[in-house]
């Protein structure tokens, strides 16, 4: 039997680790608090995360690295961002030799503007092929209830995709596709964050529907000019892990990055934002990294640079969208 280790109790940690179990594989959950831990054994719930949702008897929970890690075939890490390189560091040792590493962030390393995918090739000195990423429109609570939901399994090594595509398929809940263009996959679902933080500023200023569609498509094209720049796969941009995801997070009202960026655009200021905001919003971070990889690249994304204009650089909202309406005007094609 397949083992699978999870690592974080969160939203989506806790909701993969659910698929796996259901669709057969032996799954372990790392937690790294003992109490959740304790919790999720005793009553088959996460009530910090998934409150009312019903846990897979099969389902384990625990708070020791080295038990969750023993014999495991793919070891799936659903942490912060920001937080997996020191965390993997500690885990390493304990990571069996032949494992697949799987990535379930969505955000890219400040400092080194670094993917996911290569923190963890970098911190657990694996190759490329042992490597994969898993990313598309997949709002964790929706899937905890069971709602149906489609999913990208990013490998370069087709043979990898297709087993981790095999151990996280539940049909008729979950469709996981795959695709050999990690690249495009991970940017797909680190920038689209940024892009929902936009879309929230602007629902929460009152804009209606042209503005969001606006910035969604306008997005698309931010995301896909940073993609041919990085070497992405152009059409995985239409696809679940581009296009798809976009949508999906841009207009839930489940999103925790537009959601942060609704309660911007309605006034409150960061302090009191990250305040309200109890789970993690990969894009308040990671839209200084994409921003600093764009400049590497000598890639334009005006609608990033707002964001990080208003989320970090004390920018106005209304300043936001004076600048980026006040661009000049260009041909639908240019740069992408
Ligand atoms: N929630 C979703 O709908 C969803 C869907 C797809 C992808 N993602 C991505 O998955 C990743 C995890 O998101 P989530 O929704 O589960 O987040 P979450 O905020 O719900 O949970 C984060 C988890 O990480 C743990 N954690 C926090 N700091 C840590 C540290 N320093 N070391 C170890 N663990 C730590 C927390 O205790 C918690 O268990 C993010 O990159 C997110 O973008 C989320
Ligand atoms: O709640 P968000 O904004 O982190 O988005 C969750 C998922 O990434 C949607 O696919």
């Amino acid at each position: 039997m397949t083992k699978t280790a999870v690592f974080g109790t969160g939203s989506w940690g806790t909701t993969f680790a659910m698929i796996l179990a259901e669709a057969g594989n032996e799954t372990v959950l790392w937690g790294r608090r003992p109490e959740l831990v304790e919790t999720i054994n005793a009553t088959g719930e996460n009530p910090d995360y998934l409150p009312g949702i019903r846990l897979p008897g099969r389902l384990l929970a625990t708070a020791s690295a080295e038990e969750a890690l023993a014999g495991a075939d793919f070891v799936v890490l659903a942490v912060p961002s920001q937080t997996l390189r020191g965390s993997l560091a500690g885990w390493r040792e304990h990571i069996p030799g032949d494992a697949v590493l799987v990535s379930l962030m969505k955000g890219v390393e400040l400092g080194t503007t670094k993917r996911m995918s290569e923190v963890i090739r970098e911190v657990a000195g694996v190759p490329e092929e042992r490597v994969a990423v898993v990313s598309g429109p997949n709002l964790a609570k929706e899937i905890a209830q069971r709602q149906p939901a489609a999913t990208v399994v990013a490998c370069t090594d087709e043979a990898v995709a297709k087993r981790l595509q095999e151990a996280c398929h539940l049909p008729p809940w979950f469709r996981p596709y795959t695709n050999l263009d990690v690249v495009g996959v991970e940017l797909g679902g680190a920038v689209k964050n940024v892009i929902a933080l936009a879309v929230g500023v602007a629902v929460g200023m009152g804009m209606g529907d042209n503005v969001a569609a606006m910035m969604i498509t306008r997005g698309l094209a931010e995301i896909s000019r940073l993609g041919a720049a990085l070497g992405a796969d152009p059409h995985t941009f239409s696809g679940l892990a581009g296009m798809g995801d976009l949508v999906a997070t841009c207009t839930s009202p489940l999103s925790r990055n537009r959601t942060f960026g609704e309660n911007l655009g309605r006034g409150m200021t960061l302090e009191e934002v990250v305040a309200a905001t109890r789970q993690t919003a990969e894009g308040v971070k990671s839209c200084e990294s994409v921003l600093e990889l764009a400049r590497k690249h000598d890639v334009e994304m005006p609608i990033t640079e707002v964001v990080v204009g208003v989320v970090h650089d004390g920018m106005s909202p209304r300043e936001a969208g004076m600048l980026l309406m006040s661009r000049s005007p260009k041909p639908e094609r240019y740069g992408v």
